[in-house]
């Protein structure tokens, strides 16, 4: 294929289109009769068990799919990420984040330069300083030790490590080594979130976490001018050099806000933001609160699944496959969204964190040179926990809309309860329903199976399922740090395939800009508004009529800071 021809003008594409009809004649409740078919569609990594047979594809499918990646020249582009190639070509940058979990003696290059020894050192710094804070060396301005931590970053800089926080946290209890500590993150610039976290704690015991890979954004910035004024207004303006530390790739901005440059922890801009949680932006945070040895491990388990990716063979290569189907899914099937559903509560933060990792990368108009597609790119992504979602959306998902889903459950609890008069444990129970809803989906319920369950005839449309509805079973055998960055790395990495074979560029998110430049307007206008009284100008009606409205009714609002800022 040409560079600047499109993936659907192949032969490959054309031949999956065709495919699509052949496959509408066959009920997933079929193909699920077919054992070796099913055999085939099992994959074992490194602990982790893939189960694809409730996919609505066959070997067939597979196979034509492979074609379509080999078209698409997912191999080369797979090599060339590994390889530092300016492969974000519209930011002209390397997509290195696998380098942020290589082995110490790993080479990795970026423009020439082995980055892997970078990495390594701010990796040290970090656990050098996490140890010094945890154990009482490094303290605040009053001689208390630091128990504290908000992290303050949005996005990228704080749905990951929010996601890894939470996942870890089963872990930590059993070992006791986050006792006394709490890490909380501070995202939106709505001052209620402000207020939340800041409740409850001391400045004097508090550090503070700035993440941002620019250091210009402006929610996150407001948010850390906010906790440098609760940090000084109660302890002193030095104290901000002992409680606040950042994380950043524009280490002059750091400087010129005030954070002394020897507490900051670089990285670098070949790591995307949704990609950075490998980075110090999460690896400062999480070692704070764990340990630097936890988050290790976590680094670990992506690392592992980052050589599988780039030496499996596509057959036997669980990102791969996954990008595949979900592409399948997507562009051939015609279905627009995706459901994570983590039977586990610690996971209860993947989804949201997969949300921006795929739809940030994947939600684009134009391929990587910028010609319109003619088809759809990403998908909408979304889940809660089960069985919490089965008593919410999963109506929609079995009756309504096809929905493709992945299920994802983790043998060994790390918290199992047992009761005695209990039929099964209450991972047991939990694990009932992984198991259950991808054949409720896949195979439903017919029309004469209910009647011979003597269903009320005029009931027996309302109660019949379709079924026919895709999914995907992702077993853990626990959810130890490890198995958490391994799945982070399946996820991280399956977004790329699906953007490789779409041909366009994953790793940049000027969507996010239009929306970010029309704020500054309003900004400025609501400054003018009150504080000279100038009247709103320069937007539609609507948008006029809107902002002077709220000035109108918001004008009463005191403006004294002292009375606003909360617990000083
Ligand atoms: O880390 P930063 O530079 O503050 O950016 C935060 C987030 O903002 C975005 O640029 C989108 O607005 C994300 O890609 C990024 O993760």
């Amino acid at each position: 294929m040409a560079s600047s021809a499109l993936i659907s003008d192949t032969e490959s594409w054309k031949d999956l289109r065709a495919h699509v009809e052949e496959i509408n004649k066959t009920h997933l409740r079929d193909l699920m009769n077919n054992t070796n078919r099913c055999q085939s569609m099992m994959l074992e990594f490194d602990g982790i068990l893939i189960d694809y047979s409730r996919q609505r594809a066959t070997l067939d499918t597979l196979n034509k799919l492979f074609s379509l990646a080999e078209a698409a020249r997912v191999k080369e582009k797979i090599i060339r990420m590994f390889n530092g190639e300016h492969i974000n070509s519209t930011e002209n940058r390397s997509v290195l984040h696998v380098a942020l979990r290589a082995p110490r003696d790993a080479v990795i290059n970026s423009d020439g330069k082995n980055v892997v020894p970078e990495v390594w050192h701010v990796l040290d710094k970090i656990r050098d300083f996490s140890e010094r804070v945890r154990s009482g060396a490094w303290v605040g301005a009053t001689g208390k030790t630091l128990k504290d931590v908000v992290a303050v970053g949005i996005g990228g800089s704080f749905l990951g490590p929010l996601f890894v926080h939470t996942a870890l946290q089963t872990e930590a209890e059993a070992s006791k080594c986050a006792r006394g500590r709490q890490l909380r993150f501070l995202a939106n610039v709505d001052p209620i979130d402000v207020a939340r976290n800041i409740t409850g704690l001391n400045p004097e015991t508090t550090l503070v976490v700035v993440v941002s890979k620019t250091f210009t954004t402006a929610e996150t910035m407001l948010n850390a001018r906010t906790m440098r004024e609760w940090i000084s207004s109660a302890l002193g303006p030095q104290a901000v050099a002992k409680h606040m530390v950042a994380v950043s790739t524009n280490l002059k901005l750091v400087e010129q806000f005030g954070i002394d440059p020897n507490n900051a922890f670089a990285f670098w801009d070949w790591v995307g933001g949704r990609y950075s949680v490998c980075s110090a932006v999460g690896v400062l945070p999480l070692s704070l609160q764990y340990g630097f040895s936890i988050v290790e491990k976590f680094l670990k388990g992506a690392s592992s699944v980052d050589q599988h990716f780039l030496s499996a063979p596509f057959e036997k290569n669980i990102p791969v496959l996954l990008g595949l189907l979900s592409v399948w899914n997507v562009s051939f099937l015609g279905y627009p969204a995706r459901a994570i559903l983590p039977y586990s509560q610690a996971l209860e933060k993947l989804a949201p964190h997969i949300q921006q990792v795929s739809m940030e990368s994947n939600g684009k108009g134009v391929s990587i040179d910028g010609v319109p597609l003619p088809y759809q790119t990403g998908e909408i992504d979304f889940g809660e926990p089960g069985t919490n979602g089965q008593h919410s959306f999963y109506q929609l998902i079995h009756q309504g809309r096809v929905i493709p889903c992945d299920f994802i459950g983790v043998v060994k609890s790390q918290q199992p309860i047992y009761l005695k008069d209990e039929v099964v444990n209450n991972h047991d129970e939990l694990m009932s329903n992984f198991f259950a809803q991808p054949d409720a989906l896949a195979y439903g319920k017919t029309p004469e199976q209910l009647q011979k369950e003597n269903i009320p005839e005029h009931l027996v449309s309302h109660k019949t399922f379709s079924g026919n509805r895709p999914s995907l079973s992702i077993l853990l055998p626990s959810l130890n740090a490890y198995n958490i960055g391994q799945l982070l790395a399946i996820y991280e990495h399956r977004v790329a395939v699906q953007g490789f074979v779409w041909c366009i560029n994953s790793f940049d998110q000027w969507g996010v800009e239009l929306g970010k430049s029309l704020a500054t307007q309003v900004r400025k206008q609501l400054h003018a508004s009150r504080k000279k009284g100038e009247s709103v100008e320069g937007f539609n009606f609507s948008t006029k009529t809107l902002i002077t409205r709220y000035l109108e009714a918001s004008a009463d609002v005191p403006s004294d800071p002292s009375t606003l800022l909360p617990n000083i």
